[in-house]
């Protein structure tokens, strides 16, 4: 079953640059998969245009909905796309709390698991600012994971985090997927995609790689 489908998904910019062409791909319900490709390779490009926040012609299907620029998107997504949106001022867990006030099915105690789960102390009062990358790389993560959407989309995750906490999310991203949730996860972390994907396809200059396309 798939959950997105993209059909000849471009993206152009008025000079006539094209940041994507002629994407053909699916993403399957319940996998994790990953897309590779070196710097500048349009994989943030790509997870934009899937998820409906950036403009693009072509079609998309998700869940089975045509959807169009401006439409509600058709399904729930936890996204963690360039920098966490973060309030600076505010701890760690009032920056979950104040996303659960968007997300009614979730509970503190739900908050407080995510939390843990990232290796993050929900009783610490250290406000944001004084966060390291990596605490803020999580943070973030958590965001994204919060209410086990039925879709999470990680753009880079392990940019800023070290060896064990990569190797914690690789778990908990499966541990996701084994609860119900789709991933789909840029990165050029090779290590890291090698030990979470279960498919992975290759991005380069803005297509593509031939054994990539699907549909
Ligand atoms: N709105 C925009 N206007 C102009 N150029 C853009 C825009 N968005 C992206 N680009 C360009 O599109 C190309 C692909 O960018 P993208 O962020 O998708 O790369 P990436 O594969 O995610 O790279 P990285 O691994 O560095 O995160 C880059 O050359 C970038 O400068």
């Amino acid at each position: 079953m798939d959950l997105i489908i993209a059909r000849q998904l471009s993206r152009k910019l008025r000079n006539g640059t094209m940041l994507l062409q002629d994407i053909n791909m699916s993403v399957e319900k319940g996998e994790i998969l990953a897309v590779e490709g070196e710097n500048g390779a349009g994989k943030t490009v790509l997870l934009k245009a899937l998820l409906g926040l950036t403009p693009s012609s072509g079609d998309l299907i998700v869940d089975d909905r045509r959807f169009k620029l401006g439409d509600a998107y058709p399904i729930k997504a936890g996204i963690l796309i360039e920098n966490p949106s973060l309030i600076n001022e505010f701890t760690a867990i009032r920056n979950l709390r104040l996303l659960a006030t968007l997300l009614p099915q979730v509970t503190d105690d739900e908050v407080h698991t995510v939390l843990r789960s990232l290796n993050l102390d929900p009783t610490s009062r250290t406000l944001v600012k004084n966060f390291s990358l990596g605490m803020k790389e999580k943070l973030g993560i958590a965001q994204a994971l919060l209410g086990h959407n039925p879709l999470i989309v990680l753009d880079e995750p392990t940019n800023a985090l070290d060896d064990k906490s990569k190797m914690n999310l690789v778990l908990l991203v499966r541990n996701y997927r084994d609860l119900g949730s789709t991933f789909l996860i840029a990165s050029h972390d090779q290590d890291f995609i090698k030990q979470v994907a279960t498919r992975r396809i290759r991005m380069t200059e803005g297509h593509l790689n031939e054994k990539s396309q699907l549909v």
